[in-house]
């Protein structure tokens, strides 16, 4: 995935482009988008480029900057390299061409061609050795270079010239020490103090190396300039990159002042010695003075005392050749002008071969970088793949840092700093888990705790296997508009005929068969209460909705209803106008009237089809029936009766004979007695199955309704009903749910409430904010609904699912319950069934009587700001049983407290029908004749409203307090955000 498809968290943009997230969230806001100030606010592609136009500009002014002063480093380093690779005398030497294609040590050889010329014969052998130990201190001194390189480039450059003589110096004296054999190890504590031990090991490895060389040289009888040039060229091949130019100049003069005619040869003495690295060699320059010589005199004295016959003929054997040659370039100057051209090339390419030599010592550190590099690509992979962490919700604090390897006090500590305080064992929810984790550099990915013991996977069916099956109907419409009548009619029209004793009893469904034999299933309870209860429980039995709307009368509040019903569950709608053999029965008005509903019949243009039909007579029933049958072909209603069943609980009880026994309508496979099974948290084995008619059958396929027992216990309707391969299995999984449902119970609400909004989102589980507006009048339900479809963000759209004038009543519950929605009301209250219903299903009714302040409500939610400062709090009610009208006084109400109580000085409410008409004061509060302060549940008391006389019996007087509500987390939050 690019990193552009995937949203940002705020506070990452807000560093990447080094502003405020308040910055972000003003530029976003001017742009239109509506970000809360969260660090963990995602920042959407869309909106990214937003802040791309706006910081742009900046953020590439700092790149180039970050740019530039990489390149300054890099021009440093380089510098610093090249000062390392170059301290040759390449610098002071014509620049050479760099085309020559020469391997180092071919090179050489080449270079010992060369030498050949002036080299006597006998000599060429010492010269190959020579030449590869010249190789070997080479290989060695660029991995010292590379060390000193390393540790160089920390260094200010001032420091280091310092520290580059300071080595030189004491180089110097452990090459000095160095010539003496009995003072080779002492040396070593010197070294130590140059940089390196390891390198000053080398040095002193490359030390004794020379001395041997030297020790050779020293033999020469005649210890003049000569020997000079000698020593010179020994030294050459420890020259170390590192040398600095005035060493190189300052070395050769004190060596060699006399010596003119070798000024030349200095120059490709000096050639050679650039080629080879380590800063012992300055040393031996110095060594090459007076005191060094004495002490090699002493040596070699030495030495030549203990050492053997054939040693000394060999060394002797050398100095003599040495001998000859220097005489030989002393002796002519044709011979000496040869000499010094030959050297002048050899010099050339042996330049090339170094040229070549710090290529590869380039390439070595390339590789190296190249390697260091990918290790840190790795490393960092390694990293990020660490830094997601994969969590349960409601884990506990001490689980959390378990998981993140922090100590628990860190965890509770940072979440102390975040506003909450927890204990170690206090489980927290989705957005908290996300900000704790964040603050670690942790990235949350939420596990839904059912789907991660999930065992029972349904395997996909192969289309072939796949047969039609018969459609599952529910038929829905308003109150007395002739469900039963239908339901009725189809079930004693199609199975009583073909049925002997027509249906027995009750399985929740019952199968049809039309006259061509095609079968059609009917959940037998009509209305959407039941439809959408089982929805609510996650499971979707139906296929076709039948709505019923009376002919003679018209779309009625619960047409709509069962139309949005339906349509939240995605189901298709066939119309029944009923009771056309009604007089007034006018179809046509119904059919208009749907399409502001958007079921549009299929003669307006629109996907519906429908059926005129009576349930009093049977007229259009088979039309309609036919009609079904064309949707659900139309649908491709298939299923593979050739498999494990699985199904669906319309409804359980216990029976006192048969025990548990559930009614199951099957939906998929084919279910057989002693079929393990498993139903949401129950399981058990198949014992014995009934169809409608009460008859025992055996098996029962695809859209078959049956009694079902063998339960282990009591399932819910809506639990879905798998057949497992075996009973262990079963038990297993059942196990499982009921652990899991056990905890949901205990931890979290069952339905989306504006409370829980920001958790959820921080789960990823809502991405649409579902709404059910229900008002006093159509003119605040569109007020209402605008304002709150604006406030739609990328991340949660807002969805009003359904709306409508007057009281919330169950229906509505039921559907915020089956949609996952929150209800808001607008000046209306709650049915006392529906404040019941929403109380078992926990869902969230919001009162409001300012059409901004359910916007605000809504918005902060969204914004993970919710938590009122201030809100209401319904104290009691008091039901309105008689009116007495007092002149000069008013009205006042005879009431029943009917739940809670009234208290004198609260504000009070006017309810009638479920809507609130009046909201003011309580001007007197009396019992009998006294006044009071407050009147409790079950006692009748007197009221009087500051200015409304307009009260009836029935009205209800709500008695409400205003409380201030302690700030939650989320404020705290808030609080951290716009200090970030
Ligand atoms: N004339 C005539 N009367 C009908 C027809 N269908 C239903 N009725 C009558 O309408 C009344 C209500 O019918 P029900 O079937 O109870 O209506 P319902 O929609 O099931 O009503 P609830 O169960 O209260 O929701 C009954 O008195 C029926 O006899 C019809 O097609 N024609």
């Amino acid at each position: 995935m690019s990193p552009n498809d995937r949203p940002k968290k705020l506070f990452k943009v807000a560093s990447e482009y080094n502003v405020s997230t308040q910055s972000i969230v003003d530029a976003l806001a001017e742009e239109g988008f509506d970000v809360a100030n969260k660090p963990n606010s995602k920042i959407t592609p869309e909106m990214y480029e937003v802040l791309e136009e706006t910081y742009g500009v900046d953020k590439a002014k700092s790149q180039e900057h970050i740019k530039a002063r990489q390149e300054y480093e890099n021009r440093r380093n380089q510098i610093h390299a090249s000062r390392n690779e170059s301290v040759s005398i390449d610098d002071y030497l014509e620049p050479l061409d760099e085309e020559l294609p020469l391997e180092p040590q071919d090179d050489f050889e080449e270079d010992e061609g060369t030498i050949e010329g002036l080299i006597p014969q006998d000599e060429e052998e010492e010269a190959t050795v020579e030449a590869e130990e010249t190789e070997e201190v080479e290989e060695t001194e660029e991995e010292v270079a590379e060390e000193s390189e390393e540790t160089q480039e920390a260094e200010p450059e001032a420091e280091e010239k310092k520290k580059e003589k300071e080595e030189v110096e004491t180089a110097e004296e452990v090459e000095t020490e160095a010539e003496s054999e009995e003072e080779d190890t002492p040396e070593e504590d010197d070294i130590e103090d140059a940089e390196d031990t390891e390198e000053a090991e080398e040095i002193a490895a490359e030390a004794d190396e020379e001395d041997d060389e030297d020790e050779q040289e020293d033999e020469v009888p005649e210890e003049d300039e000569e020997d000079d040039e000698d020593e010179q060229e020994d030294e050459v091949p420890e020259e170390d990159e590192e040398d600095d130019e005035d060493e190189q100049e300052d070395e050769v003069p004190e060596e060699d002042e006399e010596d003119d005619e070798d000024e030349d040869e200095e120059d490709v003495i000096r050639g050679r010695a650039g080629r080879l690295k380590g800063t012992k060699v300055l040393g031996k320059v110095d060594v090459g003075n007076q005191p060094k010589r004495r002490k090699k005199r002493k040596r070699r004295k030495d030495r030549d005392e203990s050492d053997d016959d054939s040693s000394k003929s060999k060394r002797k054997s050398k100095k003599e050749k040495k001998k000859r040659k220097k005489r030989k370039g002393r002796g002519s100057r044709v011979e000496e002008e040869d000499v010094e051209q030959k050297l002048k090339e050899t010099m050339q390419k042996m330049k090339s071969s170094e040229t070549v030599g710090s290529r590869r010592q380039k390439r070595r550190r390339q590789r190296k970088e190249e390697r260091e590099e990918e290790e840190q690509l790795q490393a960092e992979m390694e990293e990020l793949e660490d830094e997601i962490i994969e969590v349960t919700e409601f884990i506990t604090v001490s689980d959390l840092a378990d998981i993140m390897d922090v100590k628990t006090n860190d965890v509770i500590t940072t979440c102390m700093n975040l506003g909450m305080m927890v204990s170690i064992n206090q489980r927290l929810d989705a957005s908290t888990i996300e900000l704790v984790a964040e603050e670690y550099g942790f990235e949350v990915e939420f596990v839904d705790a059912d789907e991660a013991i999930e065992e029972i996977e349904l395997e996909e069916d192969d289309p072939e296997d796949l047969e039609p099956r018969a459609p599952i109907i529910t038929v829905m419409g308003h109150v007395d508009h002739g469900k039963t009548s239908l339901l009725d009619y189809i079930r004693k029209a199609q199975v009583a005929e073909g049925e002997a004793g027509g249906i027995t009893q009750h399985v929740g469904a019952y199968e049809i068969q039309t006259d061509d034999g095609r079968n059609i299933t009917f959940l037998d309870t009509p209305g959407h209460e039941a439809f959408t209860a089982m929805r609510s429980r996650g499971a979707q039995a139906t296929d076709i909705v039948i709505l019923v709307v009376a002919a003679d009368d018209a779309v009625m509040p619960q047409t709509v209803e069962a139309i949005n019903h339906a349509k939240a569950a995605g189901v298709s709608i066939i119309v029944a106008i009923n009771k056309i053999d009604k007089e007034g029965a006018n179809p046509d008005k119904i059919k208009q009237q749907l399409t502001e509903h958007d079921v549009i019949v299929e003669e307006y243009g629109g996907n519906n089809q429908v059926a005129e039909v009576s349930a009093k007579t049977g007229e259009g029933i088979p039309e309609l029936l036919e009609k079904v049958l064309i949707e659900s072909e139309l649908m491709e209603l298939k299923a593979n009766p050739n498999r494990r069943a699985d199904g669906v609980v319309l409804e359980a009880r216990v029976d006192k004979g048969k025990g548990t026994v559930a009614n199951i309508l099957v939906q998929n496979g084919t279910l057989k007695i002693g079929d393990p099974f498993v139903a949401g948290p129950c399981f058990g084995r198949v014992r014995a199955m009934e169809n409608e008619h009460g008859e025992r059958i055996e098996k029962a396929g695809p859209s078959q309704p049956v009694q079902l027992m063998g339960f282990d216990d009591i399932p819910q309707a809506g639990d879905k009903l798998v057949v497992t391969e075996d009973e262990k299995m079963a038990k297993e999984v059942a196990n499982q749910r009921q652990q899991i449902r056990r905890e949901q119970e205990l931890r979290r609400t069952k339905h989306l409430t504006l409370d829980d909004l920001s958790r959820r989102m921080a789960l990823g589980e809502v991405s649409e904010l579902n709404i059910i507006i229900k008002a006093d009048v159509d003119g605040s339900i569109e007020a209402l609904s605008g304002a709150l479809q604006k406030i739609s963000t990328d991340e949660v759209s807002v969805n009003i699912i359904h709306t409508g004038a007057g009281a919330i009543t169950e229906s509505d519950v039921l559907l915020a319950s089956a949609s996952d929605a929150i209800i808001i009301g607008f000046q209306v209250r709650p049915t006392s069934n529906a404040r019941k219903v929403a109380e078992e299903e926990e869902i969230d009714i919001r009162l409001f009587s300012v059409i901004y302040d359910a916007v605000d409500e809504v918005k902060d939610a969204m914004e993970g700001l919710l938590s009122p400062d201030i809100s209401e709090k319904l104290v009691g009610n008091a039901e309105v049983r008689e009116i007495f009208k007092v002149s000069k006084v008013g009205t006042i109400a005879g009431c029943y407290v009917t739940d809670g109580k009234v208290l004198r000085n609260n504000p009070v409410r006017v309810v009638r029908d479920g809507v609130v008409i009046y909201d003011g004061e309580i001007d007197a509060l009396k019992r009998f004749k006294d006044d009071v302060k407050e009147v409790q549940t079950g006692y009748e008391c007197g009221i009087s409203i500051v200015n409304y006389n307009d009260l009836k019996v029935g009205d209800v007087i709500e008695n409400y307090e205003v409380v201030e509500e302690k700030r939650k987390l989320e404020d705290a939050r808030s609080f951290d955000d716009a200090e970030v």
